[in-house]
């Protein structure tokens, strides 16, 4: 029995708080397994007029069949949605550090984190790129050990470089960074989808994956060493591909994920295909951590047109994760 999923409000002043009580709402339709919120009471109640009920464990969830059970954090000021700041920034990480706690004590089942924004959270001090190498301290866990799974229905993909420049990515990508992603990439597969041989594809990062070295080396000094390495250490790592060319619907049958050069390369094809169900799972974890795709969104916060989907599959996703973990 998997224990209830602590979910995050995110930034209160972005989209987290109304679709986290949407799916509370729509909860049955959904699908959800039994999950409470963490954050801030006041940006839920002026975004969202469901019911909520206040809990102070994981344990009381089950009290609260029609309420959406909230373990509250105190924020001394109004919110408005679309208008950020750093009292809200302040919040936003408390109630991850607080949610982070119960699912690593294994009193929460799994963790989904709301969208917060990074600007907002360096402002107050944050020196993590972002939720994920957060969450992997607090685990324990080396950031390069780590690995962000974009998933979505028909398509995983592993960014290798992730919050850094573009200009940043050439020199930043290694061959050992590279195999330290796809190794937690294979690992992943296996230990949250029950994958035994997960397939591997891997981008290049130039235009045609370099051309024979006419448009850039590193497929050759870079990107191959790491294939190879991988392949020597048993995992079905296939590449350098032409990134331009492997996401069409019939190449994305050859592969369970694709492991890409940096970012925008991942996040753009799986949220062309599917931002409305996309899911960012965190690898390499003690923990189950996911979070939908997309983030604050502040420019369409409190209008009641934000789609709850993402936040929904994050769940689902969580619990599905979690379940596959108890198996093993
Ligand atoms: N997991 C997280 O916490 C993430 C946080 N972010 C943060 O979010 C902030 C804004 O980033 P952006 O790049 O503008 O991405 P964004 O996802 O917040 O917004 C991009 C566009 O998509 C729309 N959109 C986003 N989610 C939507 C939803 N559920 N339903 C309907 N439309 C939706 C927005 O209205 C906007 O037009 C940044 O500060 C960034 O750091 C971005 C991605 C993930
Ligand atoms: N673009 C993905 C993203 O920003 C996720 O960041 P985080 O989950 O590490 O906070």
């Amino acid at each position: 029995m998997i224990p209830p999923i602590a979910v995050t409000l995110g930034d209160p002043a972005g989209i987290g708080p109304e679709i986290i009580g949407r799916c509370w709402e729509q909860r049955e339709a959904l699908g959800l397994p039994p999950f409470f919120g963490v954050g801030n009471r006041d940006s839920l109640a002026g975004v969202w007029k469901g019911p909520v009920c206040q809990i102070a464990h994981p344990e009381e969830v089950g009290v609260c069949s029609d309420a959406l059970p909230l373990i509250e954090v105190a924020d001394s000021e109004v919110v408005e949605p679309g208008k950020p700041t750093l009292i809200g920034a302040r919040c936003a990480l408390d109630a991850l550090e607080i949610a982070t706690g119960l699912t690593r004590s294994s009193a929460a089942g799994a963790l989904v984190t709301g969208p917060v924004s990074k600007a907002q959270l360096q402002a107050i001090g944050f020196t993590h790129p972002g939720q994920t190498e957060f969450v992997g301290e607090r685990c324990g866990v080396f950031a390069a050990n780590l690995a962000m799974m974009l998933v979505g229905p028909t398509l995983r993909t592993v960014p290798v470089t992730i919050h850094i420049a573009l200009a940043d990515v050439p020199q930043r990508l290694t061959t050992e960074l590279i195999v330290s992603r796809g190794r937690a990439a294979a690992k992943g597969l296996t230990r949250n989808f029950g994958i035994a041989s997960p397939r591997l594809a891997v981008a290049g990062l130039n235009p045609h994956a370099g051309e024979s070295g006419l448009l850039g080396r590193e497929e050759i000094d870079v990107i191959a060493p790491a294939i190879a390495e991988l392949q020597a250490e048993g995992i079905d790592a296939f590449g350098p591909l032409s990134a331009d060319a492997m996401f069409h619907e019939h190449a994305r049958k050859s592969y369970d994920a694709a492991l890409c050069m940096y970012h925008d390369q991942a996040l753009v094809p799986l949220k062309t295909l599917h931002f409305d169900e996309g899911v960012n799972l965190t690898l390499g974890l003690p923990i189950v951590r996911t979070a939908p795709d997309h983030g604050t969104a502040f420019d369409i916060a409190g209008k009641g047109i934000a789609s709850h989907h993402a936040m929904a599959a994050a769940i689902r996703t969580a619990h599905a994760c979690a379940v596959q973990r108890a198996i093993d």
